[in-house]
């Protein structure tokens, strides 16, 4: 079952430098579907968010990338293969889970080493520097650490591991605001200097939404969204004013959402592009706002399946 929405998607690409792919990828756990039907690319060089309501499949996709699950049905690829039990690719490829465990018995520093002979791209000073960053005391057992420095000791894994292919699994469990600040200027400033892939799952999406470059939405196992960034920020836009003129813009593209009060209407609208016509809304007292990346997902994903929706008239 759908959100009721067309399922919006950029262009086909023809840049074939994509480092993961899922085609046709069905995932089953008993009598539950994680995903259904998934399709999509990632591609070389881009920091992309992977954004859905809880129990969307998020994790799921991820672990079926990173070799962790093994899908039902459809074809998942990393660099061109298939990551179940392929060291040739999983040494590329960091996941660094919400959830993530370690031996009781190691401490900091002991990670730090298997994660440096586990990891083909790992860099030493970075790790170092990252443990001062966050205040990670290396010689305290992980089983002694907080909840927000267990977590930021999964963000240091991430970044340092350098992995042309790198997942933070919502990674920010019990991490302060200014720890979560540090991790966002870290990963863009590496990123700035050592390009790579990064697919982010988060929540907090107005934190991460300067960050992401491409943006693909999951809602109840399915794509909805798989889509850049610039053009989800230039397409959505929120619209006010007299419901008559409301009606008239939104005609001419995807209502996400809609709500009355008296003779005004607020719409969240998917447009056709950053030039629809919004003059007549404006002439009628109306606005137009961008909307934002959280405003946008949350309208993707939260209609109900009978929810009306207007198709683009492009
Ligand atoms: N091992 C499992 N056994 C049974 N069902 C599972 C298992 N793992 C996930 N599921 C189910 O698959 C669906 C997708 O779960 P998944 O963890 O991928 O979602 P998510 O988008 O990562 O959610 P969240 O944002 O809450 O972490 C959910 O309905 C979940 O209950």
């Amino acid at each position: 079952m759908t959100s009721g929405l067309t399922k919006i998607t950029a262009p086909p690409t023809t840049d074939t430098d994509v480092v993961a792919a899922m085609r046709g990828v069905t995932k089953t756990y008993g009598d539950v579907d994680a995903l259904t039907d998934v399709s999509f690319d990632i591609e070389r060089g881009r920091i992309y968010g992977l954004l859905g309501r809880n129990g969307a499949g998020k994790t799921t996709a991820m672990s079926v990338l990173t070799g962790q699950a093994i899908h039902t049905s459809g074809e998942a690829t990393v660099f061109g293969e298939s990551p179940f039990e392929n060291a040739n690719v999983l040494r590329d490829v960091c996941f660094v889970k919400e959830s993530q465990t370690y031996p009781d018995d190691l401490c900091v520093g002991h990670v730090l080493t298997a994660a440096a002979h586990l990891l083909e791209h790992w860099d030493t000073d970075f790790a170092d520097q990252l443990l001062d960053d966050f205040q990670l005391p290396r010689r305290r057992r992980v089983k002694k650490l907080s909840r927000g420095m267990r977590s930021a000791l999964g963000v240091t894994i991430g970044l340092a591991s350098r992995a042309p292919l790198t997942l933070f699994d919502e990674p920010y469990l019990g991490l302060d605001a200014v720890a979560r600040q540090l991790f966002y200027d870290r990963l863009l400033a590496d990123y700035a200097e050592h390009p790579r892939t990064v697919v982010l799952s988060t929540h907090l999406i107005d934190e991460v939404s300067n960050l992401l470059e491409h943006v693909i939405v999951v809602d109840r196992g399915r794509v909805v969204v798989d889509d850049s960034a610039d053009a989800i920020r230039q397409r959505a836009v929120v619209v006010t004013g007299p419901t008559a003129a409301v009606d008239e813009f939104s005609s001419k593209g995807t209502v996400l959402h809609r709500e009355s009060l008296g003779s005004t209407t607020r719409a969240t609208v998917r447009t056709t592009g950053p030039d629809a016509d919004r003059s007549r809304l404006l002439e009628a007292g109306g606005t137009v706002e961008p909307a934002s990346l959280q405003e946008f997902v949350i309208r993707t994903t939260s209609l109900p399946h009978d929810a009306p929706s207007q198709e683009p008239q492009s």
